[in-house]
Formats: C-alpha cells, structure tokens, sequence
C-alpha cells in the first residue's frame, strides 16, 4: 500500500516530548531538529559523566556534571538558534508530568534505559491519548516500537524478559561458568560481607548435607571486636573457598557427573608473610574520595584488561577486604554492589576468579568481570544513530496518521535474509493487557483466607507493578498508600493491619475492584471471585490472577533463583535476549509479522501459548535462533 507523501506541514506543526537525553537521545534531538520540527520538550533526570562522552556527542568535557537536557538544548541551539527547545532537569516521574503535561504533545518519543520509566511513560501516553515511539538499543541491537492507544499494542501488551536468573544451587554448590563465580560473589559473598546482616543470604547452602553447621557460618562472617583485619580476611578466605568446599565435597552425589572443586586455602597461595606485606595503602591514600580508594592501586596493578594469577586474585580480595573495612568502614552494613564502585568491583573479580579456579573455569580480567556483573554491553554510537533516525522516521507517520505504515524496526547484528533492519507490522493491542485493554482482570481468590494486604501485596504491587494503589471498591476507599507523613505511618499501619486484614465482606459475593496507581495515572479493574480450592504446590498463595501475562523469566524459573544484578542499558532485550557471549544473540521475536487473526481470542489461550514458545527459544541459549512465521507455526531457524 503506497503512504501518503511526506508532508512538511506536520512536522511545522508538531510538538514533541522527547524522554531521556542520553546515547539515543543526543542522536534524537540532533536528527529532530535537522528535520524541521519547532517546538521540542525534553526530559532528563541526569547529569553527563564523563563516560557518555564517547557516544553522547552533544556533550563535551567542559560540561561534566550539568543536566544533559540543558546542555543538548544549548548544544543544539547553536546550529538550529530559531527553534524551541525546552528542557526539565528532572524525573519523567515527578508528578508534574501528568496526564495534562502529556496531553499537550502531539507525540511522545521515548530515549530510556529502563523499564520502570518506560512503563511509566506508556501508561501516560495511554491515559493523555498520545501516540508513543519507543526505543532502546544494546551494543549492536536496537528496536523502534510505535504505541498508538487501540490501534496497535502498547509497550506492555507482551511481556518482556527480565533480567536473566540463575537456579540458586548452579550459584551456591555447582558452578559451571564464570557468571555463576560473579553471580555469588556479588549477590552471596559481597552482599553477605559488607551488605544488610537482615537481609536473607543463601551463602551457607552449600550441599544437602552440609546444613548441620549453619549457627557456626555466621559466627564466621561475623569480624569478632579487635579482631586483627588480616586474620579476618584470613579466615573467611579459607572459609568461603576452603571449608566451604571440602563440605561441598562430601557429599558424593553432587559430583558424580561433574569434575570435582578443589579446595583453596589461603597459606597454599600466598606465604604468611604476605598479609603483612600486602598494600601500600597509606601512601596512596591521602585522597578523600572513599571510591577512589582501589587494591589494585594499593597493589601496584594498573592494567584492567590483564588476567590476573590465582596468587594475584587472593592478594586483591585480602587487600580489598581490608580497605573496606578500614578505609569505609561506616558503609559496612550498607552496600551494595555497585559497577561504578571500583573497589566494589576489584573485590568481586578476585571472588569470582578464585572460586573460578576452584571449579577449574578460566580466569577472567577486571574488565571483562566488571561487564559481566554489571551486566555491560559496551553502546555502540551507531546503533543509536541508526535508531533515532528510525524514531524520526516513525513519529513522521504517526504524526500523518498513517498508523497502517508504522513499523516495528529491529536492529541486528548480524544480517538476516541480507536486512540488518527487520521491519515488522505492529501488532493490534492485547485484549487482555492490563494496562491498555478494558477488560477486567479477574482474580481467583480463596477469600476466607487471603488478607487485603497480601492482594496489594502480591497483585497490585509486585504483579501489576503498581507504586502507590489506592483500591477502591464501588465508593468506598479501602486502602490508600503514598506519601504519608512519618507519625502518620505507625498509625497506618496499624490501621491497616486491624481495619484491613481481612478482605471486605463485598468482596466475597464477587465484586469489581479498581485499582488506581496515583504516581503512574492508571486504571485497573479487578473482577474478585471467590474460590476455595487451590492447588498447594501450583498456587501456594491462593490467588489466582486471570488475564495477565507473566513475564517471562518468572515462568521460566520456578525454582528460587539469583538475580544476575542490573538492568542492561537499553530494552532490546524485548526482542534479543543476551546469552552468556557476545556472539551468541536467541532472537524471541517473530520479524516477520502477522497481524492477530480475529477468530483468535488473545483474552485466554493464545497468549499463553505463545509466551510458552518463547520459553522453548530462551532455552536454548547457545544458538543464534530465531523464530519466524506466526502465532501456530512457531519453527526454529538457525541463522548462518
Ligand atoms: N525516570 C527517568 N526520568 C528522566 N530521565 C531518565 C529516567 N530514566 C532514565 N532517564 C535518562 O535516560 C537516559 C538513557 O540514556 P542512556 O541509555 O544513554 O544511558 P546513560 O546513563 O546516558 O549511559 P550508560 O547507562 O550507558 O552509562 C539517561 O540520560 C537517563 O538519565
Ligand atoms: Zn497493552
């Protein structure tokens, strides 16, 4: 079908809201404002660092520490001085970007690197009824999505992939590559050593039969008053790789089918008198700058990219033990693992590394242990060029009305039927998504049982991500959350706990809910059924919620699972789900499109099944994949 042509006259007119003024929106606002449009907004919540400078082009050293969305105005206004460029140093979040705010533009175009703004933004554009163009890069992959409210699917019609888990025992007992060794030094060991003694730790699993000396574990970690530092590091060291292992060991089971660890104590790699040795931290410490503070430095070792010794690794994890808890011993008890943290990461590359060594998987550098924990693919420019041209390209047809030329774009890295670009047919909207469809969800619930609070627990806040839900029922308030003043708190809670613990008597006879989420400007409603049967071992919560789909690694990973750490730069993730090596891409997304056939009733099965058929793809890992053809000829096709 031929497009309608270009027309200036919508670009002349338009005004635009362009969210995040990062690696895409740098590009964005350049190629917006070469393209004619006058009147542009652009929100931004952060300040450059130095590390955007080498793709965030609209910046400079000079201006390290400024809003990026005052400075890419500025930037921008001394090539194209005659248009509006309006810029708020702030969080798409903060509620004076409402519904009203949103209603002004005649499209929204969105440069985010997460998924909580991003829903965020699609929920408003929803609520204000302005269309959406979506993007999100990572490395070489790249995906423009267009959003326009009961045409096509909003950006949270399917789910999408969260960051990928790990079962706890591959983390805790039976690793088997580097991710796992960087997975329990982050999430067990740093997090056991310098982050919340409260929160629950699954480093003492260590085999089914090593449970026994659980009360001892803690001692262990536990630094004992005047404790000598280096005695301390000592000891967990031959705890955590040492003892720890040999318990492992025992029980034979574990290692039928897999090579056995070796354990590792701390005399076998360093002599006794190198903990005296160790550092030279005084002299490279005048600095204040706690993050600053580094035992690579202290160590004497620069390059990041070098693949350190057994012997080098236990030096650094001693000596960073150390520094922690001498040089930043207030942030004891606090932390959290942090990319940007220096020695955070110098600690978690030795961990790593050595109980790599311990389960024979190769040794990795600083750099590579830094990307992986982060969970770094490096941006590449290009991509985000490439992307925000696409962003323009589309905003153009919405903006024309054009809603039948609109294309998804995805952004390979590898060539596929000689296309780099993959355009692909919006799909019509879900008639069973939550956040954009009409139809109420429905909930399964044992009513006699189930407290209110596990419903706004469970459901509305962990299910339907809902920040501050205020649920009513008919005209009656019956819970309210938000910004309630401290003293005000104790009492709500108390209230809540009494007023509020069991589930309304309305409620039980069947009755539609609507919850609201004040920060997020959304409308659900939830039809309440009562049932008493469940099934223990399937639905453990006695609830049951209808008509809304999982994402996909909560399906994917039933049992309790460690999460691998931060969110990837970009969303790309939704169509390329990242495997463990660079090279190695399973693309979920089926590139050639297929408009829902109408016969087709998405509201139950069919959503489902087709969740279930990207569970097959994430699966296997190791292959580039991709799915091709539609919702009941799902096949598998490996790319050359
Ligand atoms: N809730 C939000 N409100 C406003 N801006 C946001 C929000 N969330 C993210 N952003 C902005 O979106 C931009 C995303 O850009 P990009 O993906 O290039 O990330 P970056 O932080 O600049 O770089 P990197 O994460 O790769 O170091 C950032 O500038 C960030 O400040
Ligand atoms: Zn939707």
């Amino acid at each position: 079908m031929a497009s309608p042509p270009f027309s200036y006259a919508v670009v002349k007119d338009a005004k635009v809201l362009m969210v995040g003024a990062g690696g895409i929106g740098c590009e964005l606002l350049k190629t917006l404002a070469l393209s004619g449009f006058p009147d542009i907004h652009i929100i931004d919540m952060d300040t450059i660092e130095v590390s955007n400078l080498n793709r965030q082009f609209l910046f400079r050293q000079s201006h390290v520490g400024q809003s990026k969305a005052k400075v890419a105005r500025d930037a921008v206004l001394k090539f194209r001085p005659h248009i509006d460029i309006t810029p708020y140093h702030a969080n798409v979040k903060d509620p004076e970007f409402n519904v009203d705010f949103f209603k002004q533009f005649n499209v929204v175009l969105n440069g985010l690197d997460n998924l909580d703004a991003r829903r965020h933004v699609n929920r408003l554009c929803l609520a204000a009824n302005v269309p959406l163009v979506e993007s999100g890069t990572t490395g070489f992959l790249g995906q423009v999505t267009v959003h326009v409210k009961g045409r096509t699917e909003c950006y949270e019609c399917q789910p999408k992939p969260a960051p990928k888990t790990y079962p706890v025992c591959t983390i805790t007992s039976t690793p088997s590559k580097f991710v796992h060794c960087v997975v329990w030094a982050k999430d067990l060991l740093f997090a056991k050593l310098f982050g919340d003694k409260n929160q629950d730790n699954d480093l003492n699993v260590r085999s089914s039969d090593g449970a026994s000396s659980s009360e001892n574990v803690d001692d262990v970690f536990e630094r004992r008053k005047d404790e000598d530092i280096d005695q301390y590091g000592r000891k967990i060291f031959d705890h955590v790789f040492g003892y720890n292992i040999e318990l492992a060991l025992s029980n034979e089971e574990t290692w039928k089918n897999r090579n056995r660890p070796k354990p590792i104590y701390s005399k076998d790699v360093l002599s006794d008198e190198l903990a005296q040795q160790n550092g030279n931290l005084e002299k490279n410490c005048a600095c204040d700058d706690e993050l600053s503070v580094s035992a690579m430095t202290s160590l004497g070792m620069k390059n990041p990219q070098d693949i350190w010794s057994l012997r080098e690794n236990s030096k650094i994890f001693l000596e960073a033990l150390r520094i922690f808890f001498t040089k930043r011993e207030k942030e004891v008890g606090n932390l959290g693992f942090d990319k940007d943290d220096q020695l955070a990461v110098e600690f978690v590359t030795a961990a790593a590394n050595i109980r790599a060594a311990s389960f024979g998987i190769p040794l990795h550098s600083l750099f590579e242990a830094k990307g992986i924990a982060g969970n770094i693919v490096h941006a590449v420019a290009t991509t985000n060029a490439v992307i925000a041209g696409l962003i323009v390209i589309e905003a153009i047809k919405v903006l024309q009305n054009d809603i039948e030329s609109c294309r998804m774009t995805y952004c390979l890295e590898h060539p596929s039927r000689n296309m780099l670009l993959m355009p692909v047919e919006p799909f019509e909207p879900n008639k069973s998504c939550y956040v954009c469809s009409e139809t109420p969800l429905s909930l399964e619930i044992n009513t006699n049982r189930s407290k209110l609070k596990d419903l706004v627990e469970k459901i509305v806040k962990a299910k339907l991500g809902m920040n501050i839900p205020l649920i009513m029922c008919a005209s009656n308030l019956l819970y309210e959350a938000g910004d309630v003043e401290d003293d005000m708190i104790a009492i709500y809670e108390a209230n809540l706990e009494k007023v509020l613990a069991e589930l309304p008597s309305p409620v039980t006879g069947g009755t539609m809910l609507t919850v609201e989420d004040m920060q997020q400007e959304f409308v659900c409603n939830i039809n309440i059924k009562h049932r008493e049967e469940f099934d223990e071992e399937k639905e453990p919560d006695e609830m049951v919620l209808l008509g809304w789909i999982q994402p996909v690694s909560a399906a994917e990973n039933k049992d309790k699972s460690v999460d691998n750490g931060g969110s990837t730069t970009s969303d790309a993730v939704v169509t390329a789900v990242e495997s463990e090596k660079d090279d190695e891409i399973t693309i979920v997304s089926t590139l050639k499109k297929r408009k829902l056939p109408d016969e087709i009733d998405i509201s139950s099965a069919p959503a489902d099944v087709k969740h279930q058929k990207q569970l097959e793809v994430i699966d296997d890992e190791d292959d580039l994949v991709m799915l091709d053809g539609d919702l009941d000829s799902f096949k598998k096709r490996r790319l050359s």
